[in-house]
């Protein structure tokens, strides 16, 4: 994967790149690799398309013009439309080479294929007036839209747009991708996303979540050592069911969960155990052979089920805390889970999370390490770019998606696999991270339109694909 997988801001691209000048690169030189590198994709999907390419004044213009020389080079019928002079070396010494037809921004005919080359990591404010409107003309009217790095108008660091984006086909992220191209919405403008390798190798905290490794179970291995997991269940018992129905399909030794009321076990080898009183359910929770406990899925939101939160959230064992368990908590959740001895694993979706955060800070990814650092725990924010924080400020983003997930059920699958993989796991973080990738790949293996139970199924799929 580009980059190993990590995902660079726009400043931390700028050190990547300092750091490869360094070692004896020119500016010049990754100018033109990165430039011949994205002509070469796109020849690649359109062969002789005839093609027009904008151009900024920075290196996303520079990069422009040597797309066009490749292209230019090719055969393919290509103009430039530029957005004023170059005001880089690079950029000037991209234009100087390019020996096609220049035209203005705003006197460029459109063409078959556009490339939009007017700004990429170094955007600093929306694109107005005459400007926005040229890059609307020249990329409404051609057939196919690619964008170099990033759309122009998108913010690189926080999936904000800030100004209306034209839809692409393609994205091509240079060097290494940016958090904006999985964060919504800009993610939504960029069509494809794929990656051009220019040689960038840089850590950062923030990483594209991959496929696990996880391990069969060890010849000496026993349903507890496997991993007990405790589901308490609540008013809507369906929910428990599910998550419980997840963790067992995710590989857990054992299943149990804790009922207020005599439900049907979902399989004959799912227990449900049955408990009248908030201490009762405490005592049942402090077997110390339960290696995690799932709370939240269907429990209420009245005073019956805040007693049982309190009791669960005393367990020592790891924790995943989901649905009405989060709105239960809203505001207080910060200290009601820094004070936790054991792991926990907080897994709101958009909704959850609004009734939970203090909004100290505008953007989610933000927010969500914000609260990771303060609950020391991780925090798992739902939807169609789920990110995955935890207290140190690591973020791991996911790049597969699945939007037939977007079906009632399908987070307390997420929360049973959660407590699956957190079992006999020391890293929470990992294990959080895994559980999202076999969640989502169970969905795209499960195809379109399925029920929860129809996830469950594709899990021993997904898991097999891991080991
Ligand atoms: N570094 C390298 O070696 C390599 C870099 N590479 C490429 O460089 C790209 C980054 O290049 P970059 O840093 O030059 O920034 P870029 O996105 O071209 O724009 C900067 C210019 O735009 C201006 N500007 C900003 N917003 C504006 C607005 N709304 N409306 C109008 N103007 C606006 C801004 O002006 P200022 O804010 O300074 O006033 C400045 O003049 C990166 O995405 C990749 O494609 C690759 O070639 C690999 C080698
Ligand atoms: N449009 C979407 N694209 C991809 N995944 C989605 C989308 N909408 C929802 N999901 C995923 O589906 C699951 C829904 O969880 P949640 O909202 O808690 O549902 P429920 O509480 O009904 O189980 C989450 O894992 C979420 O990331």
């Amino acid at each position: 994967m580009l980059n190993s997988g990590y995902i660079l801001t726009a400043d931390e691209m700028r050190k990547a790149e300092r750091a490869v000048f360094d070692n004896g690169t020119t500016v010049d030189r990754l100018m033109y690799l990165a430039g011949t590198s994205a002509a070469q994709q796109i020849w690649r999907i359109s062969g002789h398309m005839p093609t027009l390419v904008a151009c900024g004044p920075g290196n996303n213009g520079g990069d422009g013009y040597v797309i066009a020389q490749w292209l230019l080079e090719k055969g393919v019928e290509v103009r430039v439309a530029a957005n004023g002079d170059p005001i880089t070396d690079a950029a000037r010494n991209s234009r100087t080479a390019w020996q096609g037809e220049t035209v203005a921004l705003d006197q460029a005919v459109p063409a078959v294929q556009f490339v939009d080359c007017l700004f990429g990591t170094g955007l600093t404010r929306p694109l107005e007036g005459l400007l926005l409107q040229n890059l609307h003309r020249l990329a409404l009217r051609a057939n196919r839209r690619f964008a170099i790095d990033l759309p122009s108008g998108v913010h690189s660091d926080n999936g904000e747009t800030l100004s209306d984006i034209p839809q692409f086909d393609h994205t091509l992220a240079l060097g290494a991708y940016k958090p904006s191209h999985f964060l919504e919405p800009s993610r939504g403008y960029m069509g494809h996303v794929s990656g051009i390798d220019i040689g960038i190798r840089a850590r950062s905290d923030f990483s594209v979540i991959q496929r696990p490794q996880i391990s069969k179970p060890a010849t000496s291995d026993h349903k507890y050592s496997r991993g007990l997991v405790a589901i308490v269940a609540g008013k809507m018992s369906g929910a428990a069911q599910l998550a419980a129905l997840a963790a067992q399909a995710s590989g857990a030794g054992y299943v149990k969960i804790f009922a207020q009321t005599d439900i049907v076990p979902p399989h004959h080898s799912i227990v449900v155990e049955r408990f009248d009183t908030g201490e009762q359910l405490g005592q049942l929770l402090s077997d110390p052979r339960i290696s995690a406990v799932v709370v939240g899925p269907g429990l209420g939101r009245d005073r019956d089920p805040r007693k049982l939160l309190s009791e669960t959230l005393k367990a020592a064992a790891p924790l995943v805390v989901d649905a009405d368990a989060l709105m239960l908590m809203g505001k207080d959740a910060t200290s009601l889970i820094a004070s936790r001895s054991g792991q926990t694993v907080l897994t709101p979706h958009m909704g959850e999370f609004a009734a939970m955060r203090n909004d100290g800070d505008r953007f989610r990814m933000d927010e969500l390490r914000r609260m990771a650092g303060k609950t020391h725990a991780i925090m798992l924010l739902k939807g169609p770019d789920t990110m995955i924080a935890n207290e140190q400020g690591k973020v791991a983003i996911s790049d597969a998606r699945c939007s037939w997930l977007s079906t009632a059920g399908t987070g307390d699958v997420l929360s049973g696999i959660i407590a699956t993989r957190l079992s006999g796991n020391e890293n929470a973080f990992v294990a959080a991270c895994a559980a999202q990738w076999l969640h989502t790949r169970a969905a795209q293996l499960a195809g379109p339109a399925f029920s929860p139970e129809g996830l469950v199924d594709q899990l021993p799929q997904a898991l097999a694909e891991c080991l």
